[in-house]
């Protein structure tokens, strides 16, 4: 078994050397946006909520064509990184996916070839960041980083785990029948990865879908099968499935979790009605509300950002030209004010 990385490994984790100038490595967030629907919401939230917890990282949107115009505009408008890629189609079979939707998921595996960024983080558009995770970008190369799933909700009745009564995060609870076949590898949620864009591993996964019938969980089956050997898994508070909260409470200090992943049935800030199962618990009323403050929070939209990036921009120069004119004194020179460029 893998071993588990803790929360302070990775914020131990340094950067392996200094990079020379010139070649600094090129690391942004990345997200996935399909159709005309109502997830661009989603992906407005993150955009503003990467930029409410400071992160120095872009947010790239890689969008399937039929994402109209009008919501591409919105993307840019709020600072993102529209990149548009084409879908991938999975090998034809019949399987019912967990949800029919999941199919277009497999288009995720685009974003290996954007080599441009040495390091990424996928985030899903259902997702909301509440706390800096930049230092994950530190981690060690050439490893595939992710957050164990939990297989206690509904959309798991498929697999043998639920038959055993098997969930990874509780491993003691049964234990794995032989007759079953071998224990299942740890199994990652796939709505939260840090990874390296690499085009031999992108040529890789396009040629092994080619050969593999599709699953229930659609990418994150296959994601799961191909980074099998070199998935780290890291804790929980970089990818909060919300299930957790009730499927396993033990494993999870709320008040520590930096990245909240909108995905248990009726969830989505932006579709909640609060009638599905477990939607009128305290900590999800909680959770909603906090993503729909930081949705409609005028100050970080893009174009306000900019406005005080520049008004900082000149409170440092301003600080700037007083230090110089301190020192000037103290060195009994004269200090001469250069007008601003402003
Ligand atoms: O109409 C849609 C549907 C989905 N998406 C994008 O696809 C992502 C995945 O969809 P959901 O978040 O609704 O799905 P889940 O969280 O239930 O899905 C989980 O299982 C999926 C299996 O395909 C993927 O692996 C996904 O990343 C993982 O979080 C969304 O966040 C969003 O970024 C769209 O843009 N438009
Ligand atoms: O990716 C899926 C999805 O996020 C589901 O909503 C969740 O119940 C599953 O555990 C997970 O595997
Ligand atoms: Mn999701």
């Amino acid at each position: 078994m893998a071993p588990d990385i803790t929360a302070a490994d990775v914020t131990a984790a340094k950067p392996t050397g200094l990079a020379k100038a010139g070649s600094m490595p090129s690391r942004a967030f990345v997200t996935f946006l399909a159709g005309n629907g109502d997830y661009v919401k989603g992906v407005v939230g993150l955009a503003k909520g990467l930029r409410k917890v400071k992160s120095k990282y872009p947010l790239v949107v890689a969008i399937l064509p039929d994402v109209p115009e009008e919501h591409r505009e919105i993307l840019v408008s709020q600072g993102c990184i529209v990149k548009e890629i084409e879908p991938v189609y999975p090998p034809e079979n019949q399987t019912q996916f967990a949800m029919a939707y999941y199919v277009i998921n497999y288009s995720k595996l685009r974003i290996w070839e954007f080599v441009e960024y040495s390091k990424m983080i996928y985030l899903d558009g259902d997702i909301q960041v509440f706390e800096n995770i930049d230092h994950l970008f530190d981690l060690p190369d050439n490893y595939f980083y992710a957050v164990m799933d939990c297989f206690c909700e509904q959309t798991w009745s498929h697999s043998p785990q639920q038959k055993v009564g098997y969930c990874q995060q509780c491993p003691d609870r049964v234990s794995w029948p032989a007759d079953f076949g071998p224990k299942p590898a740890l199994y990652f949620n796939a709505g939260m990865f840090v990874y390296e864009p690499n085009l031999s591993t992108y040529h890789d996964l396009l040629e092994t879908l080619k050969v593999t019938p599709t699953t229930p969980f659609a990418e994150q089956d296959f994601l799961n099968k191909f980074f099998r050997d070199v998935y780290k898994p890291i804790p929980p508070v970089y990818n909060l499935v919300l299930a957790l909260l009730w499927r396993h409470p033990e494993n999870i200090e709320l008040d520590k979790v930096k990245v909240v992943h909108y995905c248990a049935a009726g969830s989505k800030p932006w579709r909640y009605t609060g009638e599905e199962e477990n939607m009128q618990r305290e900590d999800i009323k909680m959770l909603v509300k906090k993503w729909w403050d930081i949705y409609d929070d005028e100050s970080l939209d893009y174009k306000n950002t900019l406005a005080s990036a520049e008004a900082g921009a000149g409170a440092g120069q301003r600080n700037l030209r007083s230090f110089l004119a301190a020192l000037a004194e103290a060195c009994g020179i004269p200090y001469v004010n250069a007008p601003s460029a402003a």
